[in-house]
């Protein structure tokens, strides 16, 4: 059975004001599903209900054909100085994941797989530039290996070049198998690398 995530008439609603209504969306195990949308939208909420973080007003999320274990979707934030420990190294944000499952992980190796120099790992977020931090999320998720990755806007704090590597290692992700619900601003990069989009602007 392939891995799907599937949201269903999904509802977000803020003090009485909805955002959206009877929304659904899913996204197949290697596979990319694009969400586009004006500023305000919905689209980190729409993320959010799908990690599990915001409950909807109505609908479900649900994951199928997916063993039950912690950690089978990662989230890869906007602006990853909202959701990095300040008090936690890059080493230790990284190897989070394995230390949670008990299991080893060489975080060297991942630095060097996210193009991360391993001398910044001994450093603090407030410590290393916003596409410094991203890579090392972007690093932290290669440890999770989640069966679905969820990026809002994940290149929007970076330049050309750091932009370009940390598409490409979220593509890694899906060539081995994730599915992932990309969040991005940039149409031309959600209708090249996306199988279905949900725009929240045309419903
Ligand atoms: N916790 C909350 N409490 C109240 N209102 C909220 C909350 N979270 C989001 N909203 C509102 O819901 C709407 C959608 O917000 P959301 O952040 O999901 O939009 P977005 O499409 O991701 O925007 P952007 O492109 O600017 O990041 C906005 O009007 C926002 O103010």
């Amino acid at each position: 059975m392939t891995a799907t995530l599937v949201g269903s008439g999904l509802t977000a609603r803020f003090g009485g004001r909805e955002v959206f209504a009877d929304l659904d969306i899913g996204v197949d195990a290697g596979s990319v599903t694009g969400v586009v949308g004006h500023s305000g939208s919905g689209k980190t909420t729409l993320l959010r209900i799908l990690a599990g973080l915001t409950e909807p007003a109505a609908g479900r999320v649900e994951q199928r054909g997916v063993e039950r274990r912690p950690g089978t979707i990662g989230l890869l934030a906007q602006h990853p100085r909202g959701v990095a420990n300040p008090r936690w190294t890059l080493r230790r944000a990284v190897a989070e994941p394995a230390t949670i499952a008990r299991r080893n992980c060489d975080v060297e190796q991942i630095a060097a797989r996210v193009g991360l120099d391993p001398a910044l790992l001994d450093r603090f977020p407030a410590q290393v530039s916003d596409g410094q931090l991203q890579r090392a999320c972007v690093g932290r998720l290669l440890v999770q290996a989640p069966r679905f990755v969820l990026c809002d806007e994940p290149t929007a704090m970076l330049d050309p070049v750091s932009a370009r590597a940390v598409i490409g290692l979220l593509q890694e992700l899906v060539d081995d198998g994730a599915g992932m619900v990309l969040v991005s601003h940039q149409r031309r990069l959600v209708d090249a690398r996306c199988r279905d989009v949900v725009d929240l602007d045309v419903r």
